[in-house]
């Protein structure tokens, strides 16, 4: 269980996160959206440990994890995936996905033991790929090779910064499918930052909502798209039977 309680963070005299809250259980998928600017990317580095908080709790499991750095944080149980991708170019994508597997298995061996390299990479369909250079594929399939690599380390956390960012719409919907079948699975926890609405709305339980460095709303979809400061913040001040928010 991931549990992020009052998070404070500024950059000189920019608030980009105050009082921020959310959290997320064993076999959930939780959506995190807000406008540009809501603080998403900060929250998520201060929750992966690239970021120190000012203030506020990060606790996985019961053990608050605020500040102790990335290295620590993905030890404790907590992979992403990033907006920007992060793939070694250079390496085969079989060993890019067995690089995490293997710092895993140096650190959490009884993690590590649950995962399996060449199923990860059936279960991607990347086996015909596998010998080729990460950076030699088209973005898309890295995107979707950053996942398997973040799952080579059996998380109990996934975080997926924008993973539906440049995909049509028959992709994300099997992207959602996929994430679904990830959770399934492995019985993590997923946690979504992204812009597609539709994509977010299709995938999560819940839904947290920022703006301006603050949580405005947490819930059910159907629950957060009725409250009117989420309507407010995309699509303008108005009555909310004015506006159709998105489903
Ligand atoms: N390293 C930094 N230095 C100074 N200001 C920053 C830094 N990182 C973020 N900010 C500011 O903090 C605020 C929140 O930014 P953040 O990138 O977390 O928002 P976001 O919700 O992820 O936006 P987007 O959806 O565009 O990615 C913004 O005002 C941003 O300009």
């Amino acid at each position: 269980m991931l549990s992020v309680t009052e998070i404070e963070k500024s950059f000189g005299g920019v608030r980009a996160l105050s009082g921020a809250s959310l959290d997320c259980a064993a076999g959930e998928i939780v959506g995190l959206i807000g406008p540009n600017g809501a603080g998403k990317s900060t929250f998520v580095n201060v929750v992966t440990g690239f970021l120190r908080p000012d203030a506020g709790r990060v606790s996985l499991g019961g053990r608050d994890i605020a500040g102790i750095g990335p290295q620590q944080v993905s030890h404790a149980g907590i992979a992403r995936t990033f907006q920007n991708l992060r793939v070694f170019r250079d390496l085969s994508v079989r060993q890019n996905i067995e690089v995490a597997h293997l710092r895993c298995r140096q650190l959490r061996p009884d993690r590590a033991a649950r995962v399996n390299v060449a199923a990860l990479l059936t279960e991607f369909g990347l086996e015909d790929l596998a010998e080729q250079p990460a950076g030699s594929l088209p973005y898309g399939t890295q995107r979707w090779m950053e996942i398997a690599r973040a799952l080579a380390t059996a998380p109990e956390i996934l975080m997926l910064d924008e993973p539906a960012a440049g995909l049509n719409d028959d992709e994300s919907a099997r992207l959602g499918r996929a994430i679904a079948s990830i959770r399934d699975r492995t019985g993590c926890g997923i946690l979504v930052i992204d812009h597609d609405l539709r994509f977010i709305n299709s995938i999560c339980g819940r839904l947290f909502v920022m703006d301006q460095g603050r949580l405005i709303a947490s819930g059910a979809p159907a629950e957060v798209w009725a409250d009117p400061r989420v309507i407010e913040v995309y699509v303008g001040p108005g009555s909310p039977d004015q506006h159709h928010a998105p489903h």
